[in-house]
């Protein structure tokens, strides 16, 4: 991890010391136990964030997995007021496959409520959107009721990754792994999991390039399911990726930025 971009650096850094504080407050095995008293309960079972994702596009549409982020590191606050349930809402009928929710809360202003008021509000899978390092955030996941977690190649090691994996599949959750360069991407394809994102804004510059997802495009191999990530403002994006075979996408801050998310997925989209 020599080369981690600073950013990310940062972040990570304050990811393992918040891991320290979180479960020196609830501990590992009380979520477990929060794990399992929820396991009755219908609407917290896992709701199947990668066959939302495959049934969208077996049927001919864009697979859109719509982001709720109130703010970001590289472009400040994005949404004010912010409802995370009125915007799941409007996701929903905007024709979401899929929510992403922001959880950090240091550099992103994300919340573990913002995912539960958001998963309380619709019927979509929800991804929980943070930085995984610890087997405590997988365990956390589940328990405020995430469907899937993101797991970015390059803030982990390979074991550290395995494990990760391992217990989200354990706990019923999907895995979509994240790269952005070939080296990543390498290292990505070892996971056998079907959802692979590919995230078009560069971590050490935060310039963000389309061409990023097609020059990754041609070493992935049919039987997975590409998400293209970051970037995505127009239907002229939304088509030159489609003309890729590309048919999965995550949106943040175009969505965020509209008045109405629901209506700009479906500008997009539709
Ligand atoms: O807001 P955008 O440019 O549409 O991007 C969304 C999403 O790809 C971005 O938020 C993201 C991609 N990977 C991440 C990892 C952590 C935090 C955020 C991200």
């Amino acid at each position: 991890m020599s080369d981690t971009p600073t950013i990310l650096k940062n972040i990570l850094q304050r990811k393992y010391e918040e891991v320290e504080e979180r479960s020196s407050v609830i501990s590992l095995a009380n979520l477990e136990q929060q794990i399992k008293d929820q396991a009755r309960d219908n609407d917290m079972k896992p709701r199947g964030f990668t066959n939302v994702m495959a049934h969208s596009i077996a049927g001919g549409l864009s697979a859109v997995i719509a982001e709720i982020k109130k703010a970001s590191p590289s472009k400040g606050l994005l949404r004010d007021p912010f409802v995370p349930a009125e915007i799941a809402k409007s996701y929903q009928y905007g024709g979401a496959s899929c929510l992403s929710v922001l959880t950090d809360a240091d550099f992103f202003q994300g919340h573990e409520d913002y995912l539960k008021a958001a998963r309380a509000a619709c019927s979509l899978p929800v991804i929980r959107k943070d930085f995984m390092v610890d087997p405590y955030q997988v365990f956390e996941a589940r328990a405020i009721g995430a469907d899937c977690i993101l797991l970015i190649v390059s803030a982990l090691e390979d074991a550290q990754m395995l494990e990760l994996n391992r217990i989200a599949h354990k706990l019923g959750m999907d895995v979509l792994v994240e790269v952005h360069d070939g080296d990543e991407l390498e290292r990505a394809l070892k996971l056998d999991n079907r959802l692979l994102g590919i995230n078009n804004r560069n971590l050490h510059t935060f310039e963000v390039s389309l061409d990023n997802t097609y020059e990754l495009l041609r070493f992935i191999p049919d039987n997975r399911i590409v998400v293209t990530e970051s970037g995505i403002h127009t239907r002229d994006d939304v088509k030159a990726m489609r003309d890729h075979n590309v048919f999965s996408f995550l949106v943040g801050e175009t969505f965020m930025r509209a008045d109405d998310p629901g209506e700009k997925l479906k500008e997009l989209f539709s």
